[in-house]
């Protein structure tokens, strides 16, 4: 059974479609990246989740059953807004949380003393909040999303405010919390964090569903693109869906990221230039990453063959 199941979820505010149909479902342990540029509807998805907001229409269930007070137990949520009692300091706000999410005194202590080390802050653990900087205060947020070791953590752009450093330790922390059996369902603008923790991603534009599937099969999306170096304009060459030259050279050696069409191969074109003696001196095929697909996908329409400038 799903730990968490999406059917069919809307949500309008006034003419303004924030959310439609909206289905999916996460299995235990694994890392969803839920994703969208700004306005995609990400946060009112996740708010519905939690039962902040409430769907017009379709159903959510947690294992099975629609949301119920004892799931929350289950369940952390780091929202995108931060905000925390500024008095406390970095210890007594985890473990007061802990406490909150049915821990015991010491087991909350424990956890707590453990989440400030593994994020650099064990020394500011007797620090009240508002001596904490941005990032200091949002790994104190994260602490609290991780203290419970939940079934269910759902993080709204948790890299964001983070240094690089600090991302890579929220990262293992996320994979760490998947291999303990957590199911990870994170939003993020940041698509290499997606394309390096998640299993599965989901991207919304405008609340419409645009891909849900493997990060694997949102790169195939992207289709075979090659990057050729030549004096040659290969915008009429058979086979190719766009010709984009993306630098140019006084020499006239130009840079062309050329799109094939589905039928043709890298090797197809290599064949074509050898054989029409293309002058070339370079072919290369890029790997596409999910920043490149979720362009693809997310961005305008795909422009037709372009000319060179
Ligand atoms: N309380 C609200 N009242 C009116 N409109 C809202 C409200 N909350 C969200 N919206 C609208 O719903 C749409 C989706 O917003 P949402 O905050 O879910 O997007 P998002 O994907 O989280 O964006 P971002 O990445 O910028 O945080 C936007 O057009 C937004 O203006």
């Amino acid at each position: 059974m799903p730990i968490l199941a999406l059917n069919n979820v809307s949500k309008s505010f006034g003419n303004k479609i924030a959310v439609r149909d909206l289905s999916f479902s996460l299995q235990t342990g694994e890392i969803f990246g839920f994703l969208g540029g700004n306005g995609a509807g990400k946060t009112t998805s996740l708010r519905m989740i939690l039962n902040i907001a409430t769907p017009d229409s379709g159903k959510i269930e947690f294992f099975g059953k629609p949301i119920q007070p004892e799931h929350l137990h289950n369940i952390s949520f780091l929202p995108e807004e931060r905000g925390l009692y500024r008095n406390m300091t970095a210890i007594d706000t985890l473990v007061y949380f802990g406490r909150l999410k049915g821990l015991t005194r010491n087991d909350a202590l424990q956890r707590a003393k453990s989440i400030l080390n593994r994020f650099g802050l064990s020394a500011e653990s007797q620090k009240k909040l508002t001596e904490f900087s941005k990032g200091m205060a949002q790994k104190v947020q994260i602490g609290i999303a991780l203290i419970n070791e939940p079934k269910l953590l759902i993080l709204d752009e948790p890299f964001s405010g983070l240094d690089p450093i600090n991302q890579t330790v929220l990262e293992d922390e996320i994979l760490c919390a998947a291999q303990n059996g957590t199911t990870v369902l994170f939003s993020t603008h940041i698509m290499q964090h997606a394309e390096r923790l998640s299993q599965r991603i989901l991207i919304l534009k405008q609340g419409e569903t645009r891909f849900h599937g493997t990060v694997a099969e949102a790169l195939r999306s992207v289709g075979n693109t090659v990057m050729l170096t030549t004096t040659a304009n290969p915008t009429s060459i058979p086979g190719i869906t766009r010709a984009e030259c993306v630098s140019q050279d006084s020499s006239g050696w130009n840079r062309w990221a050329v799109t094939l069409g589905p039928e043709q191969s890298p090797s197809d074109l290599l064949l074509y230039c050898t054989q029409n003696a293309l002058p070339l001196t370079a072919f290369e095929q890029p790997r596409p990453t999910l920043h490149d697909a979720f362009i693809h996908i997310a961005g305008n329409a795909a422009s037709p063959v372009s000319k060179a400038a």
